[in-house]
């Protein structure tokens, strides 16, 4: 079957809400919830479609969009290859020409039903925050980590991962346990690096994979959420097959932590994850301020080991 370019709007915002519309009667999948786009003509970008699409389906002229996902899915009558962007500035009055209907929605609190099937995935994708704050305890101490993670989880941080393999067992798992606590009294997701058993254990919200754990896994570990490590594009693939829920890509810039992998740089980061069907933080020298770099090179934002604590 031939494929079939489509691009789709994620509508954002600022309190994270985005816009769904559901399908006409006389479409195929009539009554089903979608995001705003279409076809990507022959002579078109999907950027060039996305503009083009939201200008003659909801009279809004498209000022920031950020290149996200892309996800490919065989319907019956149809092979697509979904380019999804995240809209995030836009101007003119929403004005519906192809919907029955339109609802601002929350990826954590859908209510309307049934999504187009090949959704299901860009809903998780979406409950994802733009920042992955990554420990360091083995390098400033279990209480200075303790403190700086109290302090971003009270400034927002929402995920988190527990980068501890240099600690000793038993402090480890000591300092895991209340890190685990620290998060969910906030409201946080929290992973553990490599170990499942230790995640299992303190009831994490699932494990990082280690590029090592990434190749040789065989299964998805059984989690909520499952992150992974990656350097390279087979690396990436290697994510995208195991079905895990994003990646971490880098070091986008040399860092202090990894002095010895060289750094990508912004542009080959883009190119890397330009078709990923998985959400990707860029890793590598991040602090708060290399965000909207991030999001217009297609990140889902950032992932940082120094940059995420204020008070180291
Ligand atoms: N716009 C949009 N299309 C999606 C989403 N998810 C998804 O699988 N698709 C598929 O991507 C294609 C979008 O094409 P389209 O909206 O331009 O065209 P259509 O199939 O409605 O009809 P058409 O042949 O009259 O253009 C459809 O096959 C649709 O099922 C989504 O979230 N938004």
């Amino acid at each position: 079957m031939k494929k079939v370019d489509v691009a789709a709007a994620v509508i954002l915002r600022p309190d994270g809400s985005f816009l769904l519309g559901q399908r006409a009667p006389g479409t195929f999948y009539p009554g089903y919830w979608e995001f705003p786009g279409g076809k990507v003509e022959p002579d078109e970008t999907p950027r060039e479609a996305l503009v083009r699409e939201l200008h003659e389906e909801l009279g809004i002229a498209v000022e920031t969009a950020h290149p996200w996902i892309v996800r490919e899915h065989v319907y019956e009558h149809a092979h697509v290859r979904l380019h999804f962007f995240r809209v995030v500035a836009w101007h003119g009055e929403l004005q519906d020409h192809v919907h029955t209907a339109l609802s601002w929605q929350r990826a954590d609190a859908l209510d309307v039903a049934p999504m187009l099937p090949a959704n299901a995935p860009v809903l998780k994708a979406l409950q994802l925050p733009a920042v992955y704050g990554i420990s360091h305890a083995h390098a400033i101490g279990a209480d200075a980590q303790l403190a700086a993670l109290a302090q971003a989880l009270q400034q927002g941080l929402r995920l988190v991962q527990l980068r501890e393999a240099a600690m000793p067992e038993l402090a480890r798992e000591g300092f895991a346990a209340q890190a685990v606590a620290l998060c969910h009294r906030h409201g946080a997701r929290v992973l553990i690096n490599g170990d499942t058993q230790l995640a299992w254990a303190l009831g994490a919200d699932g494990v990082h994979l280690p590029v090592e754990k990434l190749m040789q896994s065989r299964q998805r570990p059984e989690f909520p959420l499952v992150g992974a490590s990656c350097h390279d594009a087979p690396e990436l693939a290697r994510a995208a097959v195991l079905g895990a829920d994003f990646a971490v890509l880098g070091p986008v810039q040399a860092t202090a932590s990894h002095p010895q992998q060289p750094a990508l740089g912004w542009e080959k980061f883009a190119r890397l994850i330009e078709y990923s069907p998985l959400p990707v933080y860029a890793l590598g020298g991040m602090r708060q301020a290399d965000l909207p770099r991030a999001l217009a090179a297609g990140a889902q934002g950032i992932a940082a080991i120094r940059g995420a604590w204020t008070t180291d």
